[in-house]
């Protein structure tokens, strides 16, 4: 009777070692940073050697089915492992899944949930056999199920058991948790990667595109006919939607051409007045007209020897159309009031995103000059044509407006993702200026699809009430043009007007039309949600 005691603890003693070998080797497993699977093949190789609970396997969700499937097993044949696939709440593992508890089935004969799908029960010893299986948790959530088959008449208790294979549920449930960070970490420092690549390649010398950002079979096409006719003096004209970038284009052909180190003017044919054209374009003598109180030089001649940037071209009057056309022609410019010709060497670039044979048979526009302007067109995609640059522009501006606005922030795959997959309706300009709120909207250093979410939301309420979702036009009241409707101060409004005031450099009016209210609305929400006001700066996007 002594002797048998005494082997009965000799024999828990080794168990107990085994345990402690198990769970030693489990450690050293993780520690080794193997690939998930691999690991878990080896802890479960382990449970069969040092315990005796055999055919151990992994079940988890499949990507693609969106079922059950075996992930990893050992002792298990490949066809077993393909049979082991159950829809969601199916037999016991399923069970396990749905509900998180660990179910012990005693005797695999006698119970009728017990499918025995993946391992037939021909193939297993004809002594009573038990099932265990238990969840494996990631941060609470069950992700997998665990199980293995156990011969009843063992040594061990089925508690010891038990708890050891909770131990392994866990540590599989850790094994998994890493993986998730490094993959996460992994992905976020693959994008910074990417990102600093992109802004030193914006710096690389030799390598300038002049902040020309794109990879698209269409931009590409535009790039390559403006390095084309560069070194020329050809007239250029570009044409695209607002903001798709001519402006960049007629400053990166001044830059490419040998003009480079002379003036490039620019000037907005929308944004003067009918009579004052001449005197812009031309300028005009001392007296030439009653505020005339002394000489001014034209824009042709501060072009002189460089570019003259002709912008919104088909907003040009046709008086004013005539005396261009003979510029181009002679080369000469007559300021007004003046009394001869001044030759000037001028590179006209010309825009517009108007259609210009439609303003010519609208008879807005002179067809003789339109044939002059266009001698080279250069049509700019819109970004609704090159979604896959939206990524790279996305990650440009994020570098250019950290350094803007002395931040430090990183775009996480997943709101990177969510920006691309925005239908972007309108134009780059629209792009920097969500990107310019998501920057100044996060609060940490990483910004999320959350963040993204909001700018995209606060975006479309800088839009007019139509753009919203649930606008006037899907039934509410219409404003009436021109009288902004009055809006009640929300919470939530701080952070959009504090980064629209950011985004404006401190200036109230501009920030006010932008959101769409009076400047005494602004003024009001200003004071009653104690937003500190940025001092002024320029503004160049
Ligand atoms: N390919 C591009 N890469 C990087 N930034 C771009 C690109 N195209 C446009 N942008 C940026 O988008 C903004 C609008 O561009 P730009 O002013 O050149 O457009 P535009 O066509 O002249 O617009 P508009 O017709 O409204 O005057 C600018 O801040 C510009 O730097």
């Amino acid at each position: 009777m002594q002797k048998t005691m005494s082997e009965s603890s000799t024999a828990r003693e080794a168990l107990v070692e085994q345990e402690k070998l198990l769970l030693r080797e489990s450690i050293r497993l993780i520690s080794r940073g193997l690939e998930p699977e691999k690991a878990v093949r080896e802890i479960l190789h382990l449970l069969s050697e040092l315990l005796g609970l055999n055919r151990g396997r992994l079940v988890m969700r499949d990507g693609t089915t969106g079922g059950l499937a075996i992930r990893v097993a050992y002792g298990l044949t490949r066809a077993e492992i393909r049979r082991g696939r159950y829809a969601p709440g199916e037999g016991i593992t399923g069970r396990v899944m749905q509900t998180g508890e660990t179910q012990i089935v005693q005797d695999i004969d006698a119970d009728p949930n017990y499918l025995a799908r993946a391992v037939e029960r021909s193939t297993l010893p004809h002594e009573t056999v038990s099932f265990i299986a238990l969840p494996v948790r990631v941060d609470r959530r069950i992700e997998g199920v665990l199980g293995v088959h156990r011969l009843r008449s063992r040594q061990r208790a089925l508690g010891a058991d038990l708890e050891v294979l909770r131990t392994v549920a866990e540590l599989i449930g850790q094994i998994y948790k890493v993986r998730q960070l490094v993959d996460k970490r992994t992905a976020e420092l693959a994008e910074e990667n990417r990102s600093l690549k992109a802004a030193l390649q914006q710096r690389a010398p030799g390598k300038n595109n002049w902040g020309i950002i794109g990879e698209s079979p269409q931009l590409l096409a535009a790039l390559d006919q403006l390095e084309q006719v560069a070194p020329t003096d050809a007239t250029v004209l570009l044409l695209g939607e607002s903001g798709t970038g001519k402006e960049l284009f007629a400053r990166a052909l001044h830059l490419q051409s040998p003009r480079r180190d002379r003036p490039f003017v620019k000037v907005n044919c929308a944004a003067i007045p009918e009579t004052l054209f001449e005197a812009e374009l031309f300028g005009h003598e001392k007296g030439a007209f009653t505020s005339a109180n002394q000489q001014r030089i034209g824009r042709f001649e501060q072009a002189d020897g460089g570019t003259l940037f002709l912008d919104e071209i088909g907003d040009l009057p046709l008086p004013v159309q005539v005396k261009l056309l003979r510029v181009l022609q002679e080369r000469v410019i007559e300021r007004l009031g003046g009394r001869g010709e001044i030759p000037v060497d001028v590179r006209v670039v010309a825009a517009t995103h108007q259609d210009m044979m439609a303003l010519v048979r609208a008879g807005r526009f002179r067809l003789d000059l339109y044939y002059r302007l266009n001698v080279i067109p250069v049509r700019l995609p819109s970004l609704r044509e090159r979604p896959g640059d939206i990524k790279l522009l996305v990650r440009y501006f994020v570098s250019q407006l950290n350094q803007r606005h002395q931040r430090n922030v990183l775009i996480t795959p997943a709101a990177l993702s969510s920006l691309v997959s925005h239908p972007w309706p309108g134009n780059i300009r629209q792009l920097y200026n969500v990107v310019e709120r998501i920057v100044l909207l996060s609060r940490s250093d990483e910004i999320d699809a959350a963040t993204v979410d909001l700018a995209l939301l606060t975006e479309a309420r800088g839009l007019p009430p139509e753009a919203l979702p649930g606008g006037p036009s899907a039934g509410g009241d219409a404003a009436l043009p021109g009288i902004r409707s009055y809006q009640p101060v929300a919470g939530d409004e701080r952070a959009l007007i504090a980064a629209e005031l950011a985004r404006q450099g401190g200036n109230k009016s501009r920030t006010a039309r932008a959101l769409n209210l009076t400047l005494r609305q602004l003024n009001y929400r200003v004071e009653v949600l104690d937003i500190a006001v940025p001092s002024r700066r320029k503004n160049n996007v």
